[in-house]
């Protein structure tokens, strides 16, 4: 692993305990019987670890969507054209995608940036960062050079500072890029060791022949690359996608500022496994917020031993299900600093 990266990890701390009981004692003073709010108390546990704030409020949100192209669409592993990545980055600045009604609805500012996508982009709002103009075919080698997944990975931990730098308490993952559910099932296969044939799904929705290339070009990606299961830096970049790298390294920085992470769906959750193989660490400050139809996220959610919030049937990815958990954690905040306690509302418990 290159050393930069090695600095990153070495500032992610362990949440804090004491910070935890404390809304652990708070939680049960409150009128209502022990653990009735179920996820919420637990979100709001987890949070206070986190942040070491009992109650912290997290006006201040938002939801980094990294877009990325992928060399491997070649294959034919997508029901779209290439084409539409750069046409849906203009989407979300122009504010017409579905992320950015979800986040509007949440008061979440919604971050995109260009990470790889090939196509030349100007927007006084998108975040240029491109590394490169989409990524080589991973079924014929590696998808990055190891330099170009390491300045991919910083690309996204800077961002990430940068935001808490600016008063961003809770941030969302989201991605944009066509083909992008082939190398997260890439990274699924080699890093979670599930067959090819088990960690492909439908995607965007293709159909069988579809499914077939897809399980193709992921077998002939790992025998050229030779990927190493205990190496999830080279697998990254042999197998992975820009916007991928980029949010393992938000992940890995919001880490690093006690910053909590939503996870979204599939591809989300892919870069979610690749961070916590990088660094056991950041686990604690994961939330995953949905369950993806998409057939290899349980299977990813259950790796990563965390518990999805929401099962809404979607399909989508862009942040869509990061940011609809975003009210319902500000709910579990909420609980904590304005519900009464059985002493001041006079209320008895036994
Ligand atoms: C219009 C449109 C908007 C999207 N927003 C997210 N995705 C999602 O679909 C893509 C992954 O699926 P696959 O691997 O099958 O290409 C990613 O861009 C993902 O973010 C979209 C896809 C389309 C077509
Ligand atoms: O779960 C996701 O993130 C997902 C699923 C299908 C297509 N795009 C994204």
């Amino acid at each position: 692993m290159p050393r930069s990266l090695i600095t990153l990890i070495d500032r992610i701390g362990a949440p804090d305990a004491e910070a935890m009981a404390a809304a652990e004692r708070r939680l049960d003073q409150l009128t209502k019987p022990p653990g009735s709010l179920g996820r919420l108390e637990r979100l709001a546990v987890q949070i206070a670890g986190i942040t070491g704030e009992v109650a912290p409020s997290l006006d201040n949100k938002a939801i980094v969507v990294m877009a990325g192209d992928h060399g491997v669409c070649e294959e034919g592993v997508s029901a779209f054209p290439a084409a539409v990545t750069p046409q849906m980055v203009l989407n979300f600045l122009a504010g017409g995608a579905a992320v950015n009604v979800m986040a509007r609805q949440a008061g979440a500012e919604v971050v995109c940036v260009d990470i790889g996508v090939n196509a030349e982009l100007e927007h006084p709002r998108l975040v240029s960062r491109k590394v490169r103009r989409g990524t080589a075919n991973l079924a014929k080698g590696p998808a990055m050079t190891l330099e170009e997944a390491e300045q991919a990975v910083l690309i996204g931990a800077e961002l990430a500072a940068e935001l808490a730098a600016r008063g961003v308490r809770l941030i969302g993952t989201g991605e944009m890029g066509i083909g992008n559910t082939t190398p997260s099932a890439a990274l699924l296969a080699v890093l979670g060791g599930v067959s090819p044939a088990e960690a492909v799904g439908r995607g965007t929705g293709v159909d069988d022949a579809g499914m077939a290339r897809k399980v193709s070009a992921i077998g002939r990606g790992i025998a050229v690359n030779e990927p190493d299961p205990n190496d999830p830096f080279g697998t990254l970049a042999k197998l992975g996608g820009l916007e991928i790298a980029g949010l393992v390294g938000v992940i890995l920085g919001a880490a690093a500022q006690r910053c909590p992470v939503v996870l979204d769906g599939f591809i989300s959750t892919a870069a979610a496994l690749v961070a916590v193989k990088l660094a056991p660490a950041c686990k604690p400050y994961l939330i995953a917020s949905h369950l993806s139809e998409e057939r290899g996220h349980a299977r990813l959610l259950r790796e990563l031993g965390l518990e999805p919030a929401l099962q809404l049937g979607m399909r989508l990815g862009e942040g869509t299900g990061a940011a609809l958990l975003f009210p319902i954690i500000d709910a579990s905040g909420r609980v904590l600093r304005e519900m009464a306690t059985f002493e001041s509302a006079g209320v008895s418990r036994e």
